[in-house]
């Protein structure tokens, strides 16, 4: 059974890709799901295990990557990050259009499958930017901050590569950013929203 496609949003970490999914989700609660990933990083103050992420020891993770559990994993700033078949299916088993919020080695990846999502790349105004939101954010300590932006370099360029993205969405403007994203969804959120209302 086809269902809605799929959205990857990818982009360097302090770009917005939380804040605008979070955003997108809340005005369109019955139209989107969110891949809930695995990582081995520790969870920050406020967030949910099942929710934001899986939150497992290096030797879980290990073990299902091992059992063939995971579409794609990789490690990012040394922690391991995974999306789980099951977080894809259980949203895709609601007939809800699936975000995968995934680093650019997970976009590398999810290419080589036939998820065939829709690939949104969010970036930052500038460097300098990033690195104040990051800092704002507070919840990285400097070494891991550093690793985060210089990340951020590589993945500014790699977003730059013909073809990897279809649509690239400089969050500047939170407002306006989110019109752009939502700009770039509404056909799909328009053909599930059709679906829900016929059934
Ligand atoms: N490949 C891959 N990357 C992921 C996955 N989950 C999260 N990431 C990426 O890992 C990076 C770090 O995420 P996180 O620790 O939540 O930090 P943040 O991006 O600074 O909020 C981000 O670029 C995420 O997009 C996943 O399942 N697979
Ligand atoms: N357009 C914006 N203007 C100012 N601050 C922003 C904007 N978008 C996001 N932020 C802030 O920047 C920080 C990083 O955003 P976040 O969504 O956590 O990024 P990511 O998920 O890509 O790592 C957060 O503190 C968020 O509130």
């Amino acid at each position: 059974m086809a269902g809605p496609r799929p959205v990857v949003l990818s982009g360097p970490s302090g770009a917005g890709k939380s804040t605008l999914l979070k955003k997108l989700m809340k005005e369109y609660d019955s139209v989107f799901g969110f891949s809930v990933s695995h990582t081995t990083r520790n969870p920050r103050p406020g967030e949910e295990n099942g929710k934001d992420y899986h939150y497992v020891t290096r030797e879980v993770m290990q073990a299902r990557i091992d059992n063939g559990e995971f579409i794609e994993n990789a490690v990012f700033s040394g922690n391991m990050y995974g999306t789980s078949k099951a977080a894809v299916q259980d949203v895709q088993a609601k007939n809800l259009i699936c975000i995968l919020d995934i680093d650019m080695q997970g976009v590398r990846n999810i290419k080589r499958t036939d998820l065939s999502p829709i690939y949104i790349s969010i970036q930052p105004p500038s460097m300098a930017v990033l690195e104040k939101r990051l800092r704002d954010r507070k919840t990285e300590s400097e070494e891991s901050l550093q690793k985060r932006l210089h990340a951020a370099k590589v993945d500014m360029e790699f977003s730059k590569e013909p073809g990897m993205f279809d649509v690239i969405i400089i969050n500047e403007d939170l407002e306006d950013a989110y019109g752009k994203l939502k700009e770039t969804l509404i056909e799909e959120i328009n053909k599930v929203k059709k679906v829900g209302m016929s059934s």
